[in-house]
């Protein structure tokens, strides 16, 4: 069984445990364009993020969440558009963000020296790093292979050390990327129950999947996004008993979307 939801002190020792307002929402996206090869990517984005709820970009394969993601945090530039983090533009709200990728990079290092080496990179003094380290781990069920090298890991306990390796930066914001892709139901379990915690401990929850079930266990917000466009942004028990749109009304009955 997964372990109890982290109290507010392990939650401290492990990421963020905030209480106060996030200074980074809302989330003011307007009028975002992307074009690659000549092909529309992204097409008028335009929504506003200000519930405190996880957050669940929806949609099929191809419809541009990844990309959606990546411009959200800074990485890609749109080619026209505005994305305002609570006054802040995506290059200054950076060293708040934190993103999960769908097939996480691990150090060859231990899977410890793995976490040790991201609380070294937020400046977390030395002689707090192991013991923080450990905390995290054992919230995971990771603390038995805390000496093994990371490159070593199965997939999904190599998604929750990329996930712990993410939230002892203590971002304000965490995205995570078709976490759960190739994983199989336990594992799925495991990771979706670290992502709650993210969530409890006071960081903003922004995902992506295709996985309707998923979406159903985890969001509280929904955004449906087809063909690079955001055809939809409901509370979740609005989005999955009446959707407002043709696509997304579509995509709920199984049908394929062109
Ligand atoms: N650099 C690029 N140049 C051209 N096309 C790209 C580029 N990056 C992504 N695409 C295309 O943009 C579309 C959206 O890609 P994206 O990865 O955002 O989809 P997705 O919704 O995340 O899909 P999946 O669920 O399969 O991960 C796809 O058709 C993809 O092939």
């Amino acid at each position: 069984m997964p372990p109890p939801d982290a109290t507010p002190e392990v939650a401290a020792s492990l990421g963020s445990a905030r209480t106060s307002a996030n200074p980074l929402l809302p989330l003011t996206v307007r009028g975002v364009c992307l074009q690659r090869s000549g092909r529309t990517l992204l097409d008028d984005v335009n929504f506003v993020l200000e519930s405190r709820d996880i957050q669940v970009i929806l949609g099929p394969n191809g419809a541009g969440k990844s990309l959606l993601l990546r411009v959200l945090h800074g990485l890609i530039t749109p080619d026209q558009g505005t994305i305002d983090w609570g006054g802040r533009s995506p290059q200054l709200a950076q060293a708040d963000l934190g993103m999960v990728l769908q097939r996480p990079v691990m150090l060859r290092r231990s899977v410890l020296a793995n976490l040790t080496f991201a609380l070294a990179h937020s400046r977390v003094p030395r002689q707090q790093r192991r013991q923080r380290a450990l905390d995290a781990l054992q919230r995971a069920e990771l603390q038995d292979l805390a000496q093994q090298p990371a490159p070593r890991l199965s997939g999904g306990e190599a998604q929750r050390l990329a996930i712990l390796r993410a939230w002892v930066q203590r971002p304000r914001v965490l995205f995570f990327d078709e976490p759960c892709a190739n994983l199989d139901p336990r594992s799925t379990q495991k990771i979706e129950h670290l992502i709650r915690e993210v969530h409890a401990s006071g960081t903003q929850v922004i995902l992506t999947t295709h996985d309707l079930t998923q979406a159903r266990r985890l969001a509280g917000e929904v955004l449906f996004i087809a063909n690079g466009r955001i055809q939809e942004q409901s509370a979740a028990s609005t989005f999955f008993q009446s959707p407002a749109s043709p696509e997304a009304a579509a995509y709920l009955e199984g049908q394929l979307l062109v």
